[in-house]
């Protein structure tokens, strides 16, 4: 089930990202744009730190270190650097981890199994998979805790992540499919707004229309399927009107295999991100 935005219950902990990147940036940006909260960022790329240390120096609750400080402080650990880098990552954070600390891994392939060999006992581990729109408080991040997390150390975790968007709890089996449906569904629909842009501009709209037209089409149509919780096949059918220009459209998308381009798809991420 997901989970509705929470008042900031994690206000009073410390939260640690490691790695502020595309993916890790976005979850800063989100967890300080209240202003509340004390994250502390750590930035292996010296010209990326300096830069966040401009950018968060007002920020009271925002502080630049490295690995080592933000372990020994932080209680929750956001791990959000290239897959390849974690290990080395995890290696040099352990022995500072508190016991009772939390580390939620958001990095692609990166498996329960994983990070029990990396972190010591007693500090929580929880796979995740999160998506680039929590930048604007409009993400997803799919969860799956080890066994031992307990059901309040998840809910903490939950609440840190509200002003991100949304989360769900899912089993790890599932972690593969579900980032071909969310950590890296929101590059497809980007794609489509490019190509309809781009189709747009060679019938004559300027580039600023047409991103406007295409991209209030896109807000307008994911708000449609939040907020009604309607199968996409009715609001699809209620825009198509019989023999009118939507079904003409259609027609053409599906002569193009689009859904069978979407299942390849899907299934190619799936296989990639298990
Ligand atoms: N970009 C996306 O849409 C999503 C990314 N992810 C995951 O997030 C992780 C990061 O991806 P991106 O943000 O796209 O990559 P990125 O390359 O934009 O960011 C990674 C950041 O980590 C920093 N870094 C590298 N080693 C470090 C270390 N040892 N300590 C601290 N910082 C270090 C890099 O300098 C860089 O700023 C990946 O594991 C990816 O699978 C998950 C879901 C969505
Ligand atoms: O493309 C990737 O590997 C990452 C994980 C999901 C989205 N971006």
């Amino acid at each position: 089930m997901t989970t509705p935005h929470h008042p900031r219950a994690g206000a009073e902990m410390t939260t640690a990202i490691y790695g502020v990147g595309a993916m890790g940036g976005a979850i800063l940006e989100a967890l300080t744009a209240d202003g509340e909260g004390e994250v502390l960022a750590v930035e292996g790329a010296a010209e990326r730190a300096e830069s966040l240390r401009r950018q968060y120096a007002d920020r009271a609750g925002v502080e630049v270190v490295d690995a080592t400080t933000a372990a020994s402080r932080a209680d929750v650990h956001l791990v959000v650097v290239k897959p390849y880098s974690v290990a080395g990552l995890l290696a040099q954070l352990a022995p500072s981890l508190r016991p009772g600390s939390i580390v939620l891994c958001l990095a692609l392939g990166v498996s329960l199994a994983d990070l029990a060999e990396a972190l010591p006992d007693g500090v929580a581990a929880i796979r995740g998979m999160p998506n680039t729109p929590a930048r604007v408080g409009q993400g997803m991040t799919v969860l799956s805790p080890a066994d031992d997390v307990t059901d309040e150390q998840l809910q903490q975790v939950r609440d840190l992540l509200a002003p991100t968007g949304e989360t769900i709890v899912l089993p790890e089996s599932q972690q593969g499919v579900a980032t071909a449906l969310s950590g890296s569904a929101p590059a497809y629909f980007y794609l489509v707004v490019e190509a309809m842009v781009d189709a747009g501009v060679a019938r004559g709209l300027t580039r600023s229309d047409a991103l406007a037209l295409a991209g209030q089409a896109a807000r307008g149509a994911g708000a449609m399927l939040v907020e009604t919780g309607e199968e996409a096949a009715l609001l699809r059918a209620a825009v198509t009107s019989p023999g009118g220009s939507t079904a003409a459209a259609l027609a053409r998308l599906e002569a193009h295999a689009v859904r069978h381009a979407f299942a390849d798809a899907v299934d190619a991420c799936t296989d990639r991100a298990s």
